[in-house]
């Protein structure tokens, strides 16, 4: 709570237009959502971060929420446009990956962590234009040939799969890298992590801590690819609760004395640990195959014959390895001149340009008709069109892809 600033409340009684920025210069726009007023913009305090304070008019209060997701930074200002349960937010002058957000005011996730938190709660999740496969889940017990299968889907398939990588606070093998395999973290750290809201899901395995941060899964979307997520049964479990929608697989041995052989023959881990792994794996198996979590199991016996049906059921059989139809990483710069409106599930963005002659107006439209995902991560299945240009009269129809 807190009090407001004078010219904000003056602009809150003299502004009736929502999405529209404040006349107080400040960069700030107001959408009013039954008595809630959504003031989105730069703070006063230096802030390099959109900020979000509301003003709740049936208390005559101000509200200061708590903010989940990364918050998008400032630009040359914005528009913002009420959807349903998220307000769409386009930043002016920014750069083409990071002009589209969504401020989520009464989605699951918020309503979820509202009543957690009993405090007013926002959050943040960038869009993503186009549409990414769903994110594939791959679980089973250690030793059973989930790495091995991931990377040969990554190495026939690298333009189409990207890898999520986890946080662990086991020791590095041999070969491991930092940033590559595992972001190997102290416990401390990581459970600072974890209570400040930046992990997917994670849980105690084998004896450490092991989680899926949200940024591991957003750098892989960003990169227009789909994310591959190695974890254990129980992290499939959280992730199966959250709003992330996934493919949700299992792998198991063709016995517990094969995946006995596989473990020691690996010979990464010590007498002690292949112990442990191996009494946690009949725990793990029975949860893959009796529980609801999984869509899919896969029995990894001979390994080319496992690799060929799980491409099966990801869709690529005989499929010939080539870039994905990656929508983000298609241009799209919105002008500073720009003027929205919303017709349906259409957002309709006019914008305008100056040349030296004549000013030209381009019409472009943004689909938002099949949003995907969202807080925690990202908001996928975003498309846009030019549905116009005209200059002197001439009006022109055009795809933008
Ligand atoms: N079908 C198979 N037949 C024989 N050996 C296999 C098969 N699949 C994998 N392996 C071997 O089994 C060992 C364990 O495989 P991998 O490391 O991929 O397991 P994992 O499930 O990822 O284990 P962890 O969960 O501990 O990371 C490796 O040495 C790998 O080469
Ligand atoms: N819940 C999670 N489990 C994870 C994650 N990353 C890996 N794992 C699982 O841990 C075990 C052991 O892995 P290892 O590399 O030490 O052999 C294995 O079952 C993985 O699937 C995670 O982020 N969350």
């Amino acid at each position: 709570m807190g009090e407001a600033p004078a010219f904000l409340v003056d602009d809150l009684q003299n502004e009736p237009l929502n999405g529209f920025e404040l006349k107080s210069g400040t960069c700030k726009t107001t959408t009013t959502i039954g008595d809630k007023t959504y003031v989105i913009g730069g703070a006063d305090d230096g802030t390099l971060s959109i900020e979000v304070r509301i003003f709740d008019s049936s208390l005559g209060e101000w509200v200061q929420p708590t903010v989940y997701g990364t918050k998008p930074l400032l630009s040359k200002g914005h528009s913002a446009v009420f959807l349903n349960d998220r307000i769409l937010i386009l930043k002016k002058g920014a750069k083409s990956d990071d002009q589209i957000w969504f401020l989520e005011v009464d989605t699951q996730y918020v309503r979820r962590q509202q009543k957690q938190l009993g405090t007013e709660v926002v959050a943040w999740s960038k869009g993503v234009i186009g549409n990414v496969e769903k994110p594939v889940v791959i679980s089973g017990p250690s030793g059973v040939g989930k790495g091995t299968l991931i990377s040969m889907l990554m190495k026939e398939f690298p333009a189409m799969f990207g890898f999520s990588v986890s946080h662990t606070t086991r020791a590095p093998r041999g070969t491991e890298k930092d940033g590559v395999h595992y972001h190997f973290t102290e416990k401390s750290v990581m459970e600072k992590e974890i209570e400040d809201g930046k992990f997917l899901e994670f849980a105690s395995v084998h004896g450490n801590l092991y989680g899926t941060s949200v940024e591991a899964v957003e750098v892989v979307a960003d990169a227009g690819k789909r994310c591959i997520l190695d974890i254990d049964v129980q992290g499939a479990r959280s992730v199966r609760s959250s709003s992330l929608e996934a493919i949700f697989i299992f792998v198991c041995p063709p016995s517990m004395e094969e995946l006995e052989k596989r473990l020691r023959d690996r010979g990464t881990e010590t007498e002690e640990q292949i112990l442990k792994r191996l009494r946690n794996a009949a725990a793990e198996i029975e949860q893959g195959k009796s529980s609801k979590i999984f869509d899919f199991i896969l029995y990894n016996d001979n390994l080319e014959e496992c690799y060929e049906k799980l491409k099966k059921l990801l869709g690529l059989s005989g499929c010939v390895a080539a870039p994905p139809k990656s929508a983000a990483l298609r241009e799209f710069n919105l002008p500073l001149d720009h003027s929205v409106s919303k017709i349906d599930d259409k957002i309709i963005i006019n914008c305008i340009s100056s040349g030296l002659e004549k000013e030209s107006k381009n019409l472009i439209m943004l689909d938002v008709s099949t949003l995907k995902g969202g807080a925690p991560g990202r908001t996928r299945g975003l498309d846009f069109q030019a549905i116009g240009s005209f200059s002197d009269g001439l009006i022109g129809m055009e795809k933008l892809s």
